[in-house]
C-alpha cells in the first residue's frame, strides 16, 4: 500500500538583483494553475523584513545585526507561511531564500556556516532555480527599471555574490542554474521543465520522499 502523496512543493527562485526573478515568478503563477500556489518573498514585508529593506536604502546594518534580523524574518516566514502552506499541500514559490544569505551575507563570513545556520530551521526546497547572468546585464536591467541602485546592487558586491551563488550550486543538490540571459519566455519554459523533472523525481521516489518531507515538516512544526 502506498503512503499518501507528499504534502506541498517548495520552489525557490533566487539570483542577483535584476536577474528576472519577479518576472519569472509572475509567469510561473500564470502557468501553474493546477494546484494552490502561494507566492512569497524574502526579506518579507513583516516587521523584521521591513527593517532589512529600509536598511538597504538608508545605510547598511552591521553584518551581525543584518544576519540576526534575517534569521528573525526567516523564522517568522517559515512558521507562519511556509510550513502551514506545505502542510496543506500547496506549491510555495519564494522569491529569494537562504541562498541569498549565503551569497550576500557570506561576504562577511564562511558560506558553509551561513548555510548551516539557516538549514537548521528552514525546510530544504524541492527545487531552487538560481538565475545566473553577467553582473553588467543585471545592472543594466536594474537601471532599465528606472530605479537607482542601492547598496546591495553595486558591481563589486554583485560580482562576489555571483561567485557565492556558484558555491551554492556546487554545494546544494536541490539547486539548478538557469541561464537568465535568455528571453523571458525561454526562461519560463526552462523553469517549467525543471519543475516537471523535480516533480517526476519526487513521484518516482514517492515513499521515500513522503516520509522524508512529511517527517521534516512535522519535525519543524513541532520545534516552532
Ligand atoms: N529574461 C529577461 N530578459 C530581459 N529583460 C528581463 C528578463 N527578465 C526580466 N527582465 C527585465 O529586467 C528587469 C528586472 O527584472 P525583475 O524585476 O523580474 O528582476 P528581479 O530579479 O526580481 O530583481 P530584484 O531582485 O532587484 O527585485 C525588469 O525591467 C524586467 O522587465
Ligand atoms: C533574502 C535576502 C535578501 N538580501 C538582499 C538582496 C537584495 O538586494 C535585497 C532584496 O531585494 P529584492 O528586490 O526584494 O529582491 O535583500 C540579502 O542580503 N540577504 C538575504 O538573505
Amino acid at each position: 500500500m502506498h503512503t499518501p502523496t507528499p504534502p506541498g512543493f517548495l520552489l525557490v527562485i533566487d539570483g542577483l538583483d535584476g536577474a528576472g526573478k519577479s518576472t519569472l515568478i509572475q509567469g510561473l503563477a500564470a502557468a501553474l494553475t493546477q494546484r494552490e500556489c502561494v507566492l512569497s518573498r524574502e526579506p518579507t514585508y513583516g516587521q523584521y523584513g521591513r527593517q532589512l529593506r529600509e536598511s538597504a536604502a538608508t545605510g547598511r546594518l552591521s553584518p551581525a545585526a543584518e544576519l540576526d534580523l534575517l534569521e528573525l524574518d526567516r523564522r517568522e516566514h517559515v512558521q507562519t507561511l511556509i510550513l502551514p502552506a506545505l502542510a496543506r499541500g500547496a506549491m510555495v514559490i519564494i522569491d529569494r531564500y537562504y541562498y541569498s544569505s549565503v551569497a550576500y551575507q557570506a561576504l562577511h563570513g564562511s558560506a558553509q556556516s551561513i548555510l548551516d545556520r539557516f538549514t537548521a530551521f528552514a525546510p530544504r526546497p524541492d527545487l531552487a532555480l538560481i538565475l545566473d547572468l553577467p553582473v553588467a546585464t543585471a545592472i543594466a536591467r536594474i537601471q532599465g527599471r528606472g530605479e537607482g541602485q542601492n547598496d546591495f546592487e553595486r558591481a563589486d558586491t554583485l560580482n562576489r555574490c555571483r561567485e557565492r551563488f556558484q558555491w551554492v550550486l556546487a554545494h546544494c543538490p536541490e539547486t539548478r542554474l538557469l541561464d537568465a540571459t535568455q528571453d523571458p519566455a525561454a526562461v519560463l519554459c526552462e523553469a517549467l521543465g525543471q519543475i516537471a523533472l523535480a516533480s517526476v523525481a519526487r513521484a518516482t521516489s514517492r515513499e521515500a520522499s513522503t516520509s522524508a518531507q512529511a517527517k521534516e515538516v512535522a519535525w519543524l512544526l513541532a520545534r516552532q
